[in-house]
């Protein structure tokens, strides 16, 4: 499947970020249909070492069960070695070049951008996808910068040609269709899936709002 196609409703989720079990929460979501998932253990209560590791590798099985490509956040050397499809860089870390340097080929790797300077840098050293936003509010985030709104988001689509671009921050059923026609390829989402009473339900709508019309 192309990355472009993958990011119509790409779930982004660390154990601290949902109230059930994670792999519950997870498989719930993958049944719902998302298109893609981001590990990101991160913040407080997240889990580290070991049981980071061991997490990582049960969901990445879940996602390739359901063929759904397993994207890592941040942690390149924990992406390399569990065999994950990706990772997904923000600016502070490390830098995409570094990063393609110890990856496979194959690997999907994700930039974040949150503004079109950022965005067109990325472009240029050949991310995969870039991640634009927070477009709205977050509280998922703790150390977001400021939104950038759907204006922001139309300017990122306008400068990067055909790298495919998710949305992020504050995404939720009421407002990913305006993401879709800001030019967003598609869009990510935490606590609109994970805190969601039924994330399955939560995924279907969403997997709905993103459709693009053939
Ligand atoms: N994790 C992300 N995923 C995306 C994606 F494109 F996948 F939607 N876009 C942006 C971010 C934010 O990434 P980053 O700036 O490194 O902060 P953090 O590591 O705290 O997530
Ligand atoms: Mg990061």
């Amino acid at each position: 499947m192309l990355v472009r196609e993958s990011l119509q409703v790409y779930f982004i989720m660390g154990s601290n970020n949902c109230r059930g079990e994670p792999l519950q929460v997870v498989e719930q979501a993958l049944k719902g249909g998302i298109t893609m998932f981001q590990f990101r253990e991160k913040g407080s209560g997240a889990k580290t070492g070991k049981e980071k590791h061991s997490l990582a590798i049960k969901l990445k099985q879940l996602c390739n069960h359901y063929g759904v490509p397993f994207i890592v956040n941040d942690d390149v050397d924990l992406a390399v070695d569990i065999g994950a499809d990706g990772v997904h860089v923000g600016q502070d870390d490390e830098p995409l070049a570094s990063v393609k340097q110890r990856c496979p080929k194959s690997f999907i790797i994700g930039v974040s951008a949150t503004n079109s300077t950022e965005a067109v840098q990325a472009f240029q050293a050949g991310a995969d996808y870039i991640g634009a936003g927070p477009v709205f509010p977050t509280s998922t985030k703790q150390d977001a910068k400021l939104p950038i709104g759907l204006a922001g988001l139309e300017e990122i689509n306008r400068l990067t040609g055909e790298t495919p671009v998710t949305a992020i921050g504050g995404i939720h059923t009421d407002n990913a269709a305006d993401a879709i026609k800001a030019g967003a390829d598609g869009v990510s989402v935490i606590s609109a899936i994970s805190q969601a009473e039924s994330p399955q339900q939560a995924a279907q709508l969403l997997n709905k709002l993103t459709a693009k019309k053939r």
